[in-house]
């Protein structure tokens, strides 16, 4: 390890990220601060953590704090806390690269889509880097806890390319950042300026925020704290105003966009914790890939951070929460894997989730336009909930939307109780469709009969429905139902007519199954075509065709199996079939039967420019006047 003077090339992001980050975060310029008090804010928790093991790294400075002072001789503004450090490896690993993996696929992505919102590079821990949105120069002197003075380092940079490395006497424990201003920021030389943002965005950080006491105009020597230093989730609930909570939701979300709701609770009893969880307004940009690496819930016990435990204290199906917890009744040496299986933590990560269940459904009531924005950003994340959480199943069943028969346009916004109070007199089943879009599940055939009837359909096109739809069967006591699939009850009149038409078709559906052969398990006479000649429909527990496609695709092993063909013996297409005696022409009827069912249901044909052909010459050869 080189301990002497050195200059180093940033890496290659971290050039691309400053470059963004001074072009794109230029108009939220202020945020510098919150970032910086936010990174100083960290490091005090960090050693608070670490001098459980260490008390003595604490013991001689014990009073975490951050100082926020400048020298406007000098055009320099400067954070500094006491809190963990950072040695010279540390300095080159945190403030020379990119860590966090969502920050490299967000610049991916720009690399793929230049008009990719430049707003969404705050979420991905570009928290330091924002200094050079103001600084021309940034100095970083840090001394790790634990080190001695002469393991301090010196960090410097432009923002160029390049930053230097020197070693320097650091006589106390913590880092000092500080910024050279560049010409026209002189407004972050001024007392008022600076303690406003502080305590318009900082106010909640739980250390001492203090800042030179001024007297007409003049900084002294004498330290006065300016923010309220008690973190936000212990003060009553009756002390906070919305601005607050929303301040410190984006200080702990990165999010430059106000949360859409929050619900903040102290639980007291054999088990006592407050939590303070919120729901973002929209998901991050890389949020669906997110199952596997899940942040944004803190856990805290008694005030000290221990560290991000969203996969602990949630399900995954509430990914999308972020906030904090903090318990009075752990162990502070709780580690990741006690956390897996620790009975008290599994009440509070029943309770969390209760809360969020709690505060979804009044949102719903109370708010349903927020809803709808909590909808079209994470409702596909809810439905894994109907998979996973049995226990949770009707709660979040009453909190799903769908598009419908009897709703306008594609937008999901019917729930499972206003389908069921819309039901007609004795239907006993909630039905839906699974499609791989909306026009094809709202057009599908298989409706048609159910329409005729005036009976609605749930159409659900979202890639996880059906897989959801196989764990949710039933709800409020109502069945739900595929409308392809399984056969439809009809009542008593309608089944005798359905009766005699079998029998009336029966030679044509014979002709059918043997022109058609392999490529159907069967042919039957539709009980729910009213308009359209045929349609493909599966048995109840069969696997909807559009996501054994998927599957398929995606390199999962599907058996074929041939679908079954129901045919509407009222069509023109269907009586021509029947009469026609030359067995070429009647092939080519049969097939255009299955291949038209195949393409409305969403199917590639097998062989597209045979059924083309076959299309024309059945046109072409039509019978004049049919
Ligand atoms: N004042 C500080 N004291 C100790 N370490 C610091 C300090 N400031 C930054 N760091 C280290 O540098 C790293 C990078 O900081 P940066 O603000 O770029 O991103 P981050 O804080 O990790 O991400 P995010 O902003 O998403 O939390 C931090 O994770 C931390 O390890």
């Amino acid at each position: 390890m080189s301990t002497t003077a050195e200059t180093r090339k940033f890496e290659a992001e971290v050039a691309q990220v400053l470059h963004l980050v001074t072009h794109s975060l230029y108009s939220h310029k202020e945020i510098f601060l919150r970032e910086l008090i936010s990174n100083a804010s960290d490091a005090c928790d960090k050693l608070r953590f670490e001098a459980l093991a260490h008390p003595e790294w604490l013991a001689d400075d014990a009073e975490l704090r951050i100082d926020v002072s400048f020298d406007a001789a000098a055009r320099t503004l400067s954070v500094h806390d006491n809190g963990i450090g950072m040695d010279r490896d540390e300095l080159v690993a945190n403030l020379g690269t990119i860590a966090s993996s969502g920050t490299r696929r967000y610049l991916e992505s720009l690399a793929a889509d230049k008009k990719a919102d430049s707003r969404l590079i705050g979420q991905f821990g570009v928290g330091f880097y924002s200094a050079f949105v103001v600084a021309d120069r940034v100095t970083v002197t840090s001394r790790r806890a634990g080190t001695s003075a002469s393991d301090g380092v010196r960090w410097e940079s432009d923002g160029q390319g390049e930053y230097s490395l020197e070693s320097v006497e650091v006589p106390k424990r913590g880092t000092t950042v500080t910024l050279h201003l560049k010409a026209d920021e002189s407004e972050f030389l001024e007392t008022w300026k600076l303690r406003s943002l502080v305590s318009r965005y900082s106010d909640h950080i739980g250390f001492p925020i203090r800042m030179p006491k001024a007297v007409d105009g003049e900084a002294t020597a004498e330290w006065e704290t300016v923010n309220s230093a008690s973190a936000l989730w212990t003060r009553p609930k009756s002390e906070l105003k919305d601005e607050d909570y929303q301040n410190f939701y984006k200080s702990l979300s990165h999010d430059f966009s106000d949360a859409l709701t929050w619900t903040h609770n102290r639980v007291e009893g054999n088990q006592n914790f407050t939590s303070l969880l919120y729901i973002p307004a929209k998901a991050p940009f890389d949020f669906m890939n997110g199952r596997e690496e899940r942040k944004g819930l803190k856990l805290y016990i008694r005030r000290v951070f221990i560290m991000d435990a969203s996969e602990q204290l949630l399900p995954a199906y509430l990914r999308f929460v972020r906030g904090v917890v903090d318990s009075d009744d752990l162990p502070l040496n709780v580690s990741r894997e006690i956390l897996q299986q620790n009975r008290q933590v599994e009440r509070i990560r029943g309770a969390c989730t209760k809360r969020v269940l709690d505060l979804l459904d009044k949102l719903a009531v109370d708010e349903a336009e927020k809803y709808a924005t909590f909808w079209s950003a994470f409702g596909s994340v809810l439905k894994e909930g109907i998979a996973e959480d049995a226990g949770n199943r009707e709660r979040i069943a009453k909190l799903l939307r769908f598009a419908s028969t009897h709703s306008e346009g594609a937008a999901p916004s019917v729930s499972l109780d206003d389908y069921i109070g819309r039901m007609k007199a004795g239907q006993e089943i909630i039905w839906y469709i699974t499609a791989d879009s909306y026009a094809a599940a709202k057009g599908s055939p298989q409706l048609e009969a159910l329409k005729a009837q005036g009976v609605e359909v749930l159409l659900m096109s979202d890639r996880i429905d059906e897989w959801m739809a196989g764990y949710l069967t039933e709800y409020a006591g109502k069945k739900l139902r595929h409308v392809g699939k399984g056969e439809i009850e009809l009542d008593a009149a309608a089944s005798e007519a359905h009766k005699a038409s079998e029998e009336a078709a029966s030679a044509v559906v014979a002709r059918l199954k043997e022109l058609l052969g392999e490529r159907v398990r069967d042919v039957k006479v539709s009980r729910r075509l009213t308009e359209s000649p045929s349609c493909l429909v599966l048995d109840e527990y069969d696997m909807a065709l559009h996501l054994r496609r998927v599957l398929k695709q995606s390199g999962h092993d599907m058996p074929d199996s041939a679908p079954v063909l129901e045919i509407n013996p009222g069509h023109a297409l269907v009586k021509r079939l029947e009469v026609e005696a030359d067995n070429a022409r009647a092939s080519d009827l049969a097939l255009l039967l299955l291949e038209q069912a195949q393409v409305a249901e969403g199917a590639q044909l097998e062989d597209p420019a045979a059924f083309v052909q076959r299309l024309n010459r059945v046109i072409l050869e039509a019978p004049a006047g049919s």
